[in-house]
Parts: structure tokens; C-alpha cells; sequence
């Protein structure tokens, strides 16, 4: 029987992301599923002051609760002029959890007066893989880019439309206009969870 990977997100496109790189890494005895196809538990808030708490919060409640192992994503948006703010605020910036015109019109807003030398930001990931041995392997990864003056795009969700990554690569369209699989690339959760192949690897062999 192939082992099981529990994906646990809430957020639908956050967790198609998940499944595409974990499915691109070609991990083939391992079958993932998501918090619909488990059991329904109590869901701990994300209450962490970092996003590698948040994830360990996440994917500890989800590995305790079923038993599988559990894979999960604490992410954000830090931005320059704000200190790194919205950060691990960002799902809820606006007051409204996951409502992303709203949260991608408040930030705008903040930063209209700040000049284009100084719209840096970073998109971050931490990715905790939780085993049910009670093994904890967490790992970042960071992208930077700057912030536009208006949404671009219609691929991604959240901040995508608003943010311009550094690369190349990306030509100076925005992480809403890249194609997925260009976004998981280049994208702090693709490496994020390129560090976590070998350990996704080892869970696969069983
Ligand atoms: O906690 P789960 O259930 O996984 O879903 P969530 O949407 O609440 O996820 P987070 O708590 O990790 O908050 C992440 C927020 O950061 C933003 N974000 C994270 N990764 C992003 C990406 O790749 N592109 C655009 N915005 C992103 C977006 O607003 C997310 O809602
Ligand atoms: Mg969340």
C-alpha cells in the first residue's frame, strides 16, 4: 500500500501549489490527501509569532489527530516599508481572513506614498513535515521581488497580482502572470519544499 501524506490547508489554491510540487517531485509511492479526505479535528490557531511556528502548529495537530504524516505551509508577505509587515498577518491583513482584494487594496494603500527604490518585499514560506514518529523537519524558503501600484495578473491568489519577483526569469511580470509551473520554480514555496524531498523520499519508501 502507498503511504499517505496529509496536505493540511485550508486555502484551496495554496493547497493545489502544494500538491503540484510535491506530485513534480515525482514521489510516486506517495499518496496525498487533504483535510477533506481525513476526519474532521480540532483546528488550532494559528497563533505562532513566526511562520515556522505556525507551521509546526498545523501540521502537528494534523499528524496527532490522524496519525499520518503531515505536511504544512505558514507563508506570507514581508514587506520593506513595513518592517516585514503584513508577514504571518498576511491571510488576515484587512480584518478579513482570505479576502485578498481587500487585504491586497489595505496594503496598497499603506505603501502609495513609498517611491519605487524602496517597494522591496520578500514572499516566505516555512514548510513543517510533522512524522508520526513525532520526527519534526521544518524548512524557508524566500522570494523576493517588489511591490507594483496595481494588481497584474490573474493566475495565483493572495499577493500574487501585486508582486514583481527579482528573477530574470520572470521578465518583470508579475507572480499572478507567470504560469504555475513557472511560479513553483521560482516561488518561496517551491524551495521550501525542495528541501523536504529527501524527507518526503524517505516517507514514501516507508
Ligand atoms: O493556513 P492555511 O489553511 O494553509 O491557509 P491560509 O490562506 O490561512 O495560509 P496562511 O495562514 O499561511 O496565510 C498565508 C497568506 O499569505 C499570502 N500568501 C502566501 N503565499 C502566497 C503566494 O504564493 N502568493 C500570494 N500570496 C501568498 C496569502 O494572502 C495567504 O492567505
Ligand atoms: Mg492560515
Amino acid at each position: 500500500m502507498a503511504a499517505q501524506l496529509l496536505l493540511a490547508s485550508r486555502n484551496a489554491k495554496k493547497l493545489a501549489e502544494l500538491r503540484r510540487v510535491v506530485a513534480a517531485a515525482g514521489l510516486g509511492d506517495l499518496e496525498v490527501v487533504g483535510l477533506d479526505d481525513v476526519h474532521e479535528y480540532p483546528e488550532e490557531p494559528e497563533t505562532g509569532a513566526t511562520f515556522e511556528d505556525n507551521a509546526l502548529i498545523k501540521a502537528r495537530s494534523g499528524a496527532a489527530a490522524t496519525g499520518l504524516p503531515c505536511l504544512a505551509d505558514d507563508s506570507g508577505i514581508a514587506v520593506d516599508a513595513l518592517n516585514g509587515m503584513p508577514g504571518v498577518l498576511s491571510a488576515r491583513w484587512s480584518g478579513r481572513h482570505g479576502d485578498d482584494p481587500a487585504n491586497n487594496e489595505l496594503l496598497l494603500a499603506q505603501i502609495s506614498d513609498v517611491p519605487d527604490e524602496r517597494r522591496g518585499a520578500a514572499f516566505v514560506s516555512a514548510c513543517a513535515l510533522v512524522a508520526p514518529d513525532g520526527v519534526e523537519t521544518t524548512v524557508r524558503g524566500e522570494w523576493r521581488g517588489r511591490i507594483l501600484r496595481a494588481p497584474r495578473g490573474d493566475h495565483g491568489f493572495g499577493y500574487d497580482p501585486l508582486f514583481v519577483p527579482d528573477d530574470e526569469a520572470a521578465g518583470g511580470r508579475s507572480s499572478s502572470e507567470l504560469a504555475p509551473e513557472e511560479k513553483d520554480a521560482l516561488s518561496h514555496r517551491g524551495k521550501a519544499l525542495a528541501q523536504l524531498v529527501p524527507a518526503l523520499t524517505e516517507l514514501a519508501r516507508g
